[in-house]
């Protein structure tokens, strides 16, 4: 099979139809060269609908703190309409989006971060279903709702969820797209950057937030034989097209 792309969505590109037009524009051109698969996140989304509820989010070290009632808002967010968006978002424009969550064919298995938590950690990953559909001419859109190995639902981040689906495939690339233009040094995209120096950014709060998972676990990607990890933005045509080839941060061991 052809060298497999996973292309990670952050939430905010899908609460904004313009953001969201571009990407499905620049999927379609992308997936004509390589084959694709979509894990994609909503987390801004998962914490305007909690908030409704009268849930405050609670974040620590960029994961959620997820309390029961907060898992429902999240499976509901993530598994039906972010994941329902962006798959008829694909399918009008001709290509064969295919809707997941990472509990389908047992895709990610997690267990609890802590007790009484719904905060997972993924303890296996499943990649066949993702393969399959690859070679049935299909492309896989998936959500980063997993499942323990009692059945019940687990919120893994998103970034995490598409390094162990990168890795569970061996893809050969892995792009983070974000509402940033890469890693973020005194205003400037760093064009490379290796696990050493991140560690001490993060120490020093230059990277922080969300972007700590991102970095974090792309290095234990990197060292799991996923062949490039790029983490940039996609704001306008050409934007997915220039990350491939070199624009935004690229994460290296070495
Ligand atoms: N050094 C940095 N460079 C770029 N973004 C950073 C940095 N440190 C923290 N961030 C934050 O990380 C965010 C991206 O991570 P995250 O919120 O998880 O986004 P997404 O939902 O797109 O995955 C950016 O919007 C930015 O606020
Ligand atoms: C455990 C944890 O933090 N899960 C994330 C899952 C969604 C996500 O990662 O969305 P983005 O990619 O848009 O940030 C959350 O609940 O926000």
């Amino acid at each position: 099979m052809a060298e497999i792309c996973i292309i990670k969505i952050g939430g905010r590109p899908l609460a904004d139809p313009e953001s969201l037009k571009v990407l499905c524009g620049e999927l379609e051109k992308i997936s004509r060269q390589t084959p694709v698969a979509v894990i994609h996140g909503g987390g801004s989304e998962v914490s305007r609908i909690s908030r409704i509820f009268g849930l405050e989010p609670v974040f620590v070290d960029g994961l959620r703190s997820t309390s029961e009632e907060e898992m429902a808002v999240v499976e509901m967010v993530l598994a039906g309409r972010m994941n329902t968006l962006l798959v008829r978002s694909l399918a009008v424009r001709g290509m064969r989006a295919v809707g997941l969550s990472g509990c389908d064919a047992g895709m990610l298995i997690a267990e609890a971060a802590a007790p009484r938590s719904r905060t997972g950690r993924i303890v296996s990953t499943d990649g066949t279903l993702i393969t399959d559909l690859i070679q049935g001419g299909y492309m896989p859109v998936c959500s980063s709702v997993a499942m323990d190995s009692s059945g019940e639902a687990l919120n893994i981040n998103a970034d995490e969820a598409a390094l162990e689906i990168a890795a569970g495939v061996s893809a050969a690339r892995l792009v983070y797209l974000s509402d940033v233009p890469g890693i973020l040094l005194d205003k400037q995209v760093v064009p490379v950057l290796g696990p050493e120096e991140a560690e001490k950014k993060i120490t020093s709060g230059e990277i922080a937030g969300g972007m700590i998972p991102k970095v974090r676990s792309s290095f234990r990607g990197l060292s799991r034989g996923i062949g490039e990890i790029i983490i940039g933005g996609c704001d306008k045509e050409g934007d997915l097209q220039s990350l491939l080839q070199g624009s935004g941060t690229h994460l290296r061991l070495h």
